[in-house]
């Protein structure tokens, strides 16, 4: 039986799909490549086997003819597919071979290789399932109809969310099939609200570990715990300190859902290959006393690492990544605290490829919505005033997102466009008194007024367009909050971004009843429709899923080595223009997320173009059509055929 080891074909470049500079043959002779090693046995086969695919790979890479991507097929396989395995069509065969897959029983038991039910007969001859397996052969489409049947089943938000992370766990494809097909119904399982609430229980339902679990104790052995991990060309990390959950605060090591929860939609949504993703929670002890006194608690039983302790353990973090996997490695910090996540992207912006998702990818989602809403108020984006409730990193990083779109629109310099835009922190409106006090991302918009310290005061006053929550405290846009936004304009554009659903800042019906069916709303967790007064408004979500797919498979793609706050800019104009007339008719500033494949693609493929023009590009030349080029990168998890 199979017993390759796959680390030693690992690091190798070259990408496969339609972008490839493989062609279609090409990876054909790939796999036949692996029939010989197949044959072989033993270290030495392993050797010989290695031998030859690194041949035939140089041979490819010599020869190569870069891609034409109008006239390749579509082979769905993630980019950089080094084996083809991910590649292949439904037509072809691969075969199942990793360093784990022994024998029929351990194939089962590979959640990347499993196909339950839907192993063939001829598959169940040739790799030792006859048996292990009752005699129904079931189509991948049935499994899918059985396990939504059974999902379905499930009273509580967290049960589906356990059944769902058990179904990654023993068969991946099957699992991102269902996350694909059934995009809007367990988008809010496998993400927010439900992930936040598996984040606080997960001592209780941790099963097993997934992702990387890096704590002080590992302190100067981190590149040594990266390459523990099975997975060798890693595309995309996220991680988190687990210090800002949501709107959940402090949950320490049990932040790793969150990680865990993105790149299951770098995925689904983005096309990225899983084996690819590594989610990674760095555990520096934690605040939350209610933890520290958790017999259960998973994580270091320690109050939180500061200073220069935190600052080493996350330079060799840094250091460590990049020395492992390179230049060309995604780094996504995510749920980071305010205080350290805003020093680490400006320290590590310049030296690696990273993006904060909290600042950057929530400020180009916000941007697309207010762009997108312009065809539903009218007139341009310079004139409207935006009020936020929340002066940390979403509400900071939407405003210099918002205030550097108008800058270029308007030519304005960036400190005159910060002018339209107002923020309220806890103490009350930034103005200037208050300058010397306030945190350095607050300080650009201590503009000149009188202090106010409550919200419904600073609307009255500043009488804003537009407001935003950004506070991660629930039910603050108050009846009266919300009748001084309707008051002063007929289309009141409100969103309410706050994590998870307990807290944004109002709800839908809140919205649409208090406005009487005039606010423009969107959330960063989803809401039902809502009826009022005999119409049915559908709400929006405004969340950073519809960005950091698509942004993050447009720098993979490109090879891109550097983000660019452009890149942001893009990625904006991108999702916005993918709002159709029949969502401006419902009311709506985002598109449904049942297309967003297509939308990631056209983000991606904003991204790169970007990428490419400001001379951040690697991977050259460039393709002719970047949207084709997307779309043939990204992993389907439809099944593989194995020989
Ligand atoms: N929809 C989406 O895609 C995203 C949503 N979010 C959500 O946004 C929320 C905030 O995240 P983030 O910006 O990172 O958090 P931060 O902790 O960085 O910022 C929170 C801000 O809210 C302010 N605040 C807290 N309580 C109040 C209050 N009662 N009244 C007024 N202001 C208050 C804080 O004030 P002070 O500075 O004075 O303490 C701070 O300025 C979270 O719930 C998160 O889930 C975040 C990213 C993306
Ligand atoms: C959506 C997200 O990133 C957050 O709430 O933190
Ligand atoms: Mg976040």
């Amino acid at each position: 039986m199979i017993s390759l080891n796959r680390s030693s074909f690992l690091n190798k470049s070259g990408l496969a799909g339609s972008c490839s500079p493989f062609s279609g043959a090409q990876i054909r002779r790939t796999a036949s490549v692996r029939v010989v090693a197949l044959g072989s046995n033993g270290r030495a086969g392993e050797r010989n086997a290695s031998v030859l695919i690194e041949n035939t790979l140089k041979e490819m890479r010599e020869g190569s003819v870069i891609d034409d991507v109008d006239s390749k097929p579509t082979v769905g396989g993630g980019v950089q597919d080094v084996y083809g395995e991910d590649a292949a069509t439904e037509e072809q065969f691969v075969t199942p071979w990793s360093l784990s897959v022994a024998s029929g029983y351990s194939l089962l038991r590979n959640p990347h290789h499993n196909k339950g039910l839907a192993f063939t007969e001829r598959e169940r001859d040739a790799h030792f399932l006859r048996g292990l397996l009752p005699p129904t052969v079931a189509s991948q489409e049935l499994q899918v109809k059985k396990m939504m049947h059974n999902i379905r089943q499930y009273q509580l938000p967290l049960q589906k969310y356990m059944a769902m992370m058990d179904l990654q766990e023993r068969n991946e494809r099957l699992f991102y099939k269902l996350l694909i097909d059934n995009v809007e119904e367990l988008l809010p399982i496998v993400y927010t609200p439900t992930v936040g609430e598996a984040c606080q229980k997960y001592g209780s339902i941790f099963m097993r570990p997934q992702g990387l679990f890096i704590s002080l104790k590992e302190k100067g052995k981190i590149l040594e715990v990266l390459r523990n991990w099975p997975e060798k060309n890693i595309q995309v990390i996220v991680v988190t300190d687990g210090e800002r959950i949501l709107g959940l605060g402090d949950l320490g090591c049990q932040g790793m859902g969150i990680p865990v929860g993105k790149l299951s939609l770098y995925s689904a949504l983005g096309g990225v290959r899983p084996s690819s993703c590594l989610p990674i929670t760095i555990d520096v002890g934690t605040n939350n006393e209610t933890l520290l006194n958790d017999e259960f608690y998973i994580g270091l039983r320690q109050r939180r690492a500061t200073g220069q302790e935190y600052a080493e353990l996350l330079h060799e973090f840094m250091t460590a990544v990049k020395q492992n996997y390179g230049e060309k490695v995604l780094i996504q910090f995510e749920d980071f605290a305010n205080h350290n996540a805003f020093d680490l992207l400006a320290k590590y912006g310049t030296t690696h490829l990273v993006f904060n998702d909290d600042i950057q990818g929530t400020a180009s989602v916000v941007l697309a919505g207010l762009v997108a809403a312009l065809n539903l108020v009218g007139g341009t984006l310079a004139d409207h005033r935006f009020l936020f409730l929340g002066a940390g990193e979403a509400g900071t990083g939407i405003a210099e997102l918002i205030a550097l779109e108008l800058s270029k629109q308007t030519n304005a310099p960036l400190e005159e466009t910060r002018k339209k835009i107002w923020l309220v922190d806890s103490k009350g409106l930034i103005v200037s008194s208050r300058k010397e006090a306030l945190q350095h991302f607050k300080k650009p918009w201590a503009h000149e007024h009188e202090p106010i310290k409550e919200l419904v005061d600073a609307v009255k006053d500043i009488k804003p367009t537009v407001l935003i929550g950004t506070s991660g405290v629930g039910r603050t846009f108050t009846k009266e909050v919300v009748e001084a936004m309707a008051s002063i304009n007929e289309r009141p554009i409100i969103l309410s971004l706050s994590n998870p659903t307990s807290q944004s800042e109002c709800t839908a019906e809140e919205a649409y009843t208090w406005s009487q069916g005039r606010a423009i709303f969107a959330s960063g967790s989803p809401f039902a429709p809502v009826e009022y007064d005999g119409k049915v408004f559908v709400p929006g979500q405004a969340n950073n899923a519809y960005i950091f797919p698509g942004l993050g498979l447009g720098l993979i793609m490109s090879g891109a080595i550097r983000v660019h706050d452009d890149m942001l800019l893009a990625a904006s104009e991108a999702l916005a223009a993918q709002v159709s007339q029949e969502n401006f008719a419902k009311g709506l500033i985002y598109p449904p997320f049942t297309n967003i494949r297509k939308i990631s693609a056209h983000i991606a493929a904003k991204v790169a173009a970007k990428a490419y023009e400001l001379g951040l590009a690697t991977r050259l030349p460039q393709p002719k059509d970047l949207v084709k080029c997307a779309e043939s990168c990204m992993y389907t998890p439809a099944y593989r055929n194995y020989r």
